[in-house]
């Protein structure tokens, strides 16, 4: 059975990073020797457990905190660069919402932040909404959605600027189970029919092998590599598939790599 698309370009280089905060008695190697990459259009998922350094290895892409050393590209450029030229969108795990604009204005800030016609904001906007499912939401305030609705409109207005890579980091973790399947599954749909590439933060194993084609798995004190899996299911991802046996044997291999950790002869190893 194939894997979901088998891109060859390099999106993002990840290369020999560490990160070090603080000094003397309170330095904290959060990130040491990391290196990974992701090809254009993967969903790639870093899963890890709590100080493993996986929301430093995203804010170092997204540009808002430098490495100690190592590089990071994203297509080629530093961060800095990438976030310029709007290459990558966000989603935090708070969606963030400016509670007194309505969704639609929600969705439009980051295009009339850069001057577009009130026409195109609305076209782009009606798209983006659609594509979520909140249409019939579009001139409701934040405070008056669900937490799995806030979470929609705060990746379509990720999505607003058409940007070819999303960060998203533990974007679900927050929502009930219902909510959060529904909203995995309409993820990779919008992976599906957009072909953007996804770095997606989480430490829930089953949501990081339902939606991704690689999982990075790091481990922590300090944050390291300790294997990169490619997820062998099918493309076509549907709520059946987390029940098959494929699905649990995928879950126990991912599950083993925590056990692994914790046996002090373990050599961490790239498969
Ligand atoms: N600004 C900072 N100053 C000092 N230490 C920091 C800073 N940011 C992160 N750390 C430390 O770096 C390590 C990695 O943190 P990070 O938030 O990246 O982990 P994480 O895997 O995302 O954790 P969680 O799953 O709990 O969000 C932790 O030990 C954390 O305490």
């Amino acid at each position: 059975m194939s894997s979901m698309n088998v891109p060859e370009a390099r999106h993002i280089e990840i290369d020999h990073v560490s990160v070090v905060f603080g000094t003397g008695t309170k330095q904290v190697t959060a990130l040491s020797d990391v290196t990974f990459h992701i090809h254009s259009n993967e969903f790639v998922s870093l899963l890890g457990p709590s100080g493993c350094g996986k929301s430093t290895l995203l804010r170092l892409i997204a540009d808002l905190l430098q490495p100690t050393s190592g590089s990071v590209k994203i297509a080629g450029s530093e961060p800095e660069k990438a976030r310029l030229q709007r290459q990558f969108g966000i989603v935090f795990q708070t969606p963030a919402l400016f509670d007194w604009r309505t969704v639609r204005h929600n969705v439009e800030l980051p295009l009339e932040i850069l001057g577009t016609s009130k026409k195109e904001c609305r076209r782009i906007s009606s798209e983006l909404l659609e594509m979520v499912g909140l249409t019939r939401f579009a001139d409701h305030y934040p405070w008056q959605l669900s937490g799995g609705m806030q979470q929609r409109v705060s990746i379509a207005r990720a999505l607003s600027l058409d940007p070819p890579l999303l960060l998203m980091d533990e974007p679900f973790s927050a929502l009930d189970e219902f909510t959060k399947e529904k909203l995995q599954l309409e993820l990779l749909e919008i992976k599906r029919s957009t072909g953007k590439t996804f770095l997606f933060v989480t430490h829930s194993i089953p949501e990081a092998v339902f939606l991704s084609d690689r999982i990075v798995v790091l481990s922590a004190h300090p944050g390291q590599v300790h294997s990169i899996h490619s997820v062998e299911l099918p493309s076509d991802r549907t709520n059946e598939l987390r029940e098959t046996e494929d699905f649990y044997h995928m879950l126990t291999t991912i599950r083993n790599c925590f056990h692994e950790e914790r046996d002090p002869g373990h050599v961490p190893a790239l498969t």
